[in-house]
């Protein structure tokens, strides 16, 4: 296609200038014709006409060329009526009787002017077919350049006989000699006639051309881009694969005793007296696929609404197969994507080991890799060194030793020495080598610290794992942190024969469990897992591709009318009615607690308000694998500043509260205002941001799960799997981002059979969003979001604000400024 459109060298362009003179634009494609002195053939003139086009404005190339692909000749024909309106316009300008016979006349030039065209385009279509007399007439007003000296002297005196001509014709025009026109007109139409005829062969050889242009023009085809297909096609549940598209489902209420689902009773005593009597209802349909059994067994993937004891279903089973073993060995792997949550799965590991640790079994070993340790602190916990007597390995020592040093042999993969593990660099003992064990049998790890140890610990092996969990598994699969799935695939598709046998069964490899609330089901991701026999297990009433909310979550919108006055609406909500236990324990739970924290009113203080409002706002709460704890100790910048304020009264919130904003700033800032606006909320008041250090945020926790806090202020860092067991309303301060992220937010709530409420803030620019996206009301709802009853609309802060309050807010505001300025200068 594009070969046609390459101008031809230079020497030879048309150039049309209408404007030039009024003859010109009376006939404006009048010098389509021939301008060479040899005859050019019919195609090779068709391509000429474009180069005349192309001496107008060149705005648009592909434009100008399409129409000379599509409608060679057409081109000419269209402008015309253009044209001669524009003539006929300027016509009726002239008034009375001489203005009527001009416009006659005029008429008549026109049609000569239009006649004299389509003979131009007869001869560029066919020259034989056209008089030399024609041809010159055709040439017209339009100037030539660049032409061979012989032709534009073979011209001159017909531009000469042309010129006399036109003034003979102005002067026959103006005399009214209209014999001598009517016989030109003659000559004219006979010369018409003549090029109609050719008309047809012109198309047709013109059709050749577009045929065949490039044996034409001698022109290579220029290189072109593969065309881009772009595959519209959506997946449906007919075009996933049986396992996606025929879940196993369960009941939500089927739960079972332990013991019918393969646990021995004295296990199952052990959990029950840790609270667990019987198993959930993901717990019901899992363990059995999990537990050793005679059955081709396959990889598992979960999906189940948040709070539903997922972590349990895998715990469980596992613990029960390791501790059978009785080497430590690194057997499992666990990934999640934040340490709160490694944090949390330890615990609940813990738990659970005593429990099998019965009878002869193994009390299986729990370390974790999520960096809030120095990495070589890390490495010693998880790895241990021995010297172990060897004279071969010894020697193979030595001579390693002598080798010339291979700086690729001796620099890890980044080339960074240091970060290697100081074990390494200790000295066998003669005829002894340093070996290298793990001291854990499964580890918990966030993803690029787990990276980081298979790269960079020496002795570090995945030789013997047979287990692999991915929990937060869309998240984890969605962003590749680190291509950690890639190279631990790649660790798992290797391995020592007979090292991933699992005991007192004949099967071997490595079994994964892959678990989510919000479970992806796009196969892109998936396939990374490479799984084997997998089978899709949906706790019921979630439908395949839907996110469930808990049964038990009430959920309520509250419109906020005056956006700048946001945090007062939240305040009312905290100080209404609304806010009331609204489980049957909590009150005592939080009586309870809340005395003990009397006594011990060190730990809330310090958590509340410990954190600087001008500190990092960074938002993510994913894994940074080389962000250890050391370093990022918060400097207590703004208590100095900002002394607590003294509580007025005796706290009264009668039930506990997680209000989610838009990032970690956003959450120290509002977590600030709170206490500033209330004091008397402020020693309730905890904050939970990925700024924050670790240890700081596990106290945080413990100190709400304690009661000692009530109201905590986060950031998504915690939206994800963190299980607050005695959380009730979860407040959604900020919209979330997604439909995934309101599932997550709100599930935080409603866990393990409990009631829970979450409140949703919605503007006036949010309502639109709230309503469709996340509600699933209105036009084009469109929510992917499963629940059981509707959004209540709920009124609060309807009533004015009031000058005060207002003014006390702005003050609050002000100081806040004064104190971030404060936080900022002291940087
Ligand atoms: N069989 C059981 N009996 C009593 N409590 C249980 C049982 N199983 C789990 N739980 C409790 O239920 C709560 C929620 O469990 P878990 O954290 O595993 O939920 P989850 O499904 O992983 O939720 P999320 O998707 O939010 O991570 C935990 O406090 C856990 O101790």
């Amino acid at each position: 296609m594009y070969s046609r459109y390459i101008p031809p060298k230079k020497e030879k362009p048309f150039v049309i200038r209408p404007q030039t003179t009024s003859a010109a634009s009376d006939r404006p494609y009048a010098n389509l014709g021939q301008t060479s002195a040899e005859p050019l053939q019919p195609l090779a003139q068709a391509q000429r006409i474009v180069f005349d086009d192309d001496t107008l404005p060149p705005i648009d190339h592909s434009k100008s060329s399409r129409k000379l692909d599509e409608e060679p000749t057409g081109t000419v024909e269209e402008k015309k009526p253009k044209k001669s309106k524009s003539k006929k316009s300027k016509d009726n300008t002239q008034d009375g009787a001489e203005g009527e016979e001009k416009e006659s006349k005029s008429r008549k030039r026109k049609r000569d002017a239009a006649d004299k065209a389509v003979v131009s385009k007869g001869e560029v279509s066919n020259e034989k077919d056209v008089t030399p007399e024609s041809n010159s007439e055709a040439v017209g007003a339009g100037e030539t350049e660049g032409e061979p000296t012989s032709v534009m002297e073979e011209r001159k005196p017909k531009r000469e006989k042309k010129k006399k001509r036109k003034q003979e014709d102005d002067v026959d025009m103006i005399d009214g000699d209209e014999d001598r026109i009517r016989r030109r007109h003659k000559s004219v139409f006979d010369k018409v006639q003549k090029a109609l005829q050719t008309k047809d062969d012109v198309q047709d050889a013109n059709e050749e051309e577009e045929a065949e242009p490039e044996v034409e023009h001698g022109l290579e085809p220029l290189p072109q881009p593969e065309p881009i297909i772009f595959d519209e096609s959506k997946l449906t549940y007919e075009t996933l694969p049986p396992w996606l598209a025929s879940p196993v489902r369960v009941g939500p209420d089927k739960t079972r005793p332990f013991t019918e689902l393969g646990i021995s009773p004295e296990s199952s005593k052990i959990l029950e007296s840790k609270g667990l009597k019987d198993a959930f209802a993901v717990q019901t349909a899992v363990l059995p696929l999990l537990l050793p059994s005679p059955d081709r067994q396959g990889d598992v993937v979960v999906a189940a609404p948040t709070g539903s004891g997922k972590t349990l279903s895998y715990v469980l089973p596992m613990v029960h197969d390791i501790s059978k073993g009785r080497v430590t060995r690194l057997r499992a792997l666990i990934v999640l994507p934040t340490r709160d949550l490694v944090q949390q799965v330890q615990l609940a590991f813990e738990a659970c080991t005593a429990a099998f640790a019965i009878s002869g079994g193994k009390r299986v070993k729990i370390g974790t890799a999520m960096g809030n340790r120095v990495f070589k602190e890390e490495q010693s916990v998880i790895m241990s060194q021995e010297q172990r007597y060897d004279p071969q390995g010894y020697e193979q020592y030595l001579q390693k030793q002598n080798r010339p040093v291979n700086l690729e042999d001796s620099e890890d993969e980044d080339g960074d020495e240091d970060d290697n593990l100081e074990l390494e660099r200790s000295q066998p003992l003669p005829s002894h080598v340093i070996a290298h064990e793990s001291k854990v049998d499964i580890l918990i790890c966030t993803p690029g610290r787990l990276v980081e140890h298979i790269t960079k610990t020496p002795g570090f092996s995945l030789d013997y794992v047979r287990w692999l969990i991915v929990d937060e598994a869309d998240k984890l699969l969605a962003q590749d942190f680190q291509q950690w799935l890639d190279t631990v695939t790649e660790k798992l598709g290797i391995g020592k024969p007979g090292a991933r046998d699992f005991p007192g069964s004949n099967k071997s490899g490595v079994r994964k469990v892959i678990l989510s609330a919000t479970m992806t089901r796009d196969l892109s991701l998936l396939n990374g897992l490479k799984l084997s026999r997998p089978k899709l297990i949906v706790v019921e009433g979630t439908k395949a591709g839907e996110q469930n909310l808990p049964s038990l979550l009430k959920e309520y919108a509250i419109k906020i009318r005056e956006p700048s006055l946001k945090p007062l609406y939240l305040l009312d909500l905290l100080q209404s009615k609304h806010m009331t236990a609204v489980n049957r324990d909590i009150s005592d739970e939080v009586a309870v607690a809340s005395e003990t924290s009397d006594s011990d009113s060190s730990a809330s203080e310090s958590e509340s308000e410990a954190e600087s409002v001008s500190s990092s706002s960074s938002d993510d709460d994913s894994d940074d694998s080389n962000d250890s704890d050391e370093s990022d100790e918060p400097k207590p910048k703004t208590k100095q500043a900002t002394p607590t304020p003294t509580p007025t009264k005796k706290p009264t919130l009668p039930t506990t509260v997680l209000i989610f904003t838009k990032s970690n700033e956003a959450a120290l800032r509002l977590s600030r205002l709170l206490g500033l606006l209330s004091p008397d909320l402020a020693p309730l008041l905890g904050t939970l941001t990925s700024s924050t250090k670790t240890s700081r945020r596990a106290r945080t926790l413990r100190a709400f799960a304690q009661g000692k806090l009530r109201i905590l202020v986060a950031s998504d860092l915690v939206s994800r799997g963190i299980d607050l067991l005695h959380l009730e309303h979860v407040i959604n301060y900020d919209l979330p981002i997604s439909e995934t992220s309101y599932v997550h937010r709100v599930g935080r709530t409603a866990r393990a059979g409990r009631k829970g409420c979450a409140w949703t803030l919605v503007e006036h620019a949010e309502a639109r969003r709230f309503w469709r996206d996340f509600a699933g009301e209105g036009k084009g709802a469109v929510t992917s979001i499963g629940r059981g009853g509707a959004v209540e609309r709920v009124r609060v802060g309807e009533d004015e604000f009031g000058e005060e309050r207002v003014k006390a807010y702005e003050g609050a505001l002000e100081r806040l400024r004064e104190e971030a300025a404060g936080g900022e200068g002291r940087r």
